[in-house]
């Protein structure tokens, strides 16, 4: 089984996320993707909306594709999220599935600075989406473990949306509608 992994802050769930997960499934022949909302973003300084409501918008906008999971693995582990662990927990559940870290190009930038990286490139493979806006290519061999991939561009990031919202201004069509009538039914980011 070929486990893909997309871990994120979620705040909220947009079509960036979701197209990623979509190219990288199909190019790299992934049977499941799991979306893994983090408990604390290793990371991220400023104060991040509470785990659940992040949690109750990926389900929300991963429930029309049968090829997506959640799991909450991050958010039930006290202490920062730091991937290191939420690969090893993966291995540990899934003991025969290879697995492939998702993340976007401009996490990369910051990649060689996480928790326990040496350990962490000899657990899994990790995929780098390109994201309109960074580098689409990088310099130098990363070895065979590491893939960049050229997928749709979609540029909408979650800081634009909370500021958007923010701002009193429309955010249809750069997230599920699902997640947009959650966001103003609980008065997110405003
Ligand atoms: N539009 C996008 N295109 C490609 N990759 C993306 C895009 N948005 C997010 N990602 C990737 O998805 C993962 C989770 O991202 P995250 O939840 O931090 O969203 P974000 O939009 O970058 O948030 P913020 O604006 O709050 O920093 C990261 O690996 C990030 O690089
Ligand atoms: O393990 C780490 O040290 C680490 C440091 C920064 C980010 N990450 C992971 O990278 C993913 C994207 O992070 P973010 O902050 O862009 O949402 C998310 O799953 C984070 O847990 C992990």
């Amino acid at each position: 089984m070929r486990l893909g992994l997309l871990g994120g802050t979620f705040d909220p769930i947009h079509f960036g996320h979701l197209a990623i997960a979509e190219a990288v499934r199909y190019e790299m022949r992934l049977d499941k993707v799991y979306f893994i909302p983090s408990g604390q973003p290793p990371h991220k300084r400023r104060r991040v909306t509470p785990a659940e409501h992040r949690l109750a918008m990926v389900r929300l906008a991963v429930a029309s594709n049968p090829y997506f999971e959640v799991s909450t693995v991050e958010i039930e582990r006290p202490g920062p999220s730091y991937t290191v662990d939420t690969v090893k927990e993966f291995r540990r559940l899934f003991p025969q599935a290879e697995v492939f870290f998702i993340l976007g190009m401009d996490a990369l930038a910051e990649f060689l600075t996480w928790h326990r990286v040496g350990e962490l490139l000899t657990l899994c493979h990790f995929v780098v989406a390109t994201r309109p806006g960074y580098p689409s290519a990088v310099k130098g061999g990363r070895g065979r473990r590491v893939t960049v991939l050229p997928v749709p561009g979609v540029a909408v990031s979650s800081t634009e949306i909370r500021e958007r919202v923010r701002a009193g201004k429309p955010i249809k069509y750069l997230l599920p509608e699902a997640v947009e009538e959650y966001i103003y039914a609980h008065g997110l980011y405003r």
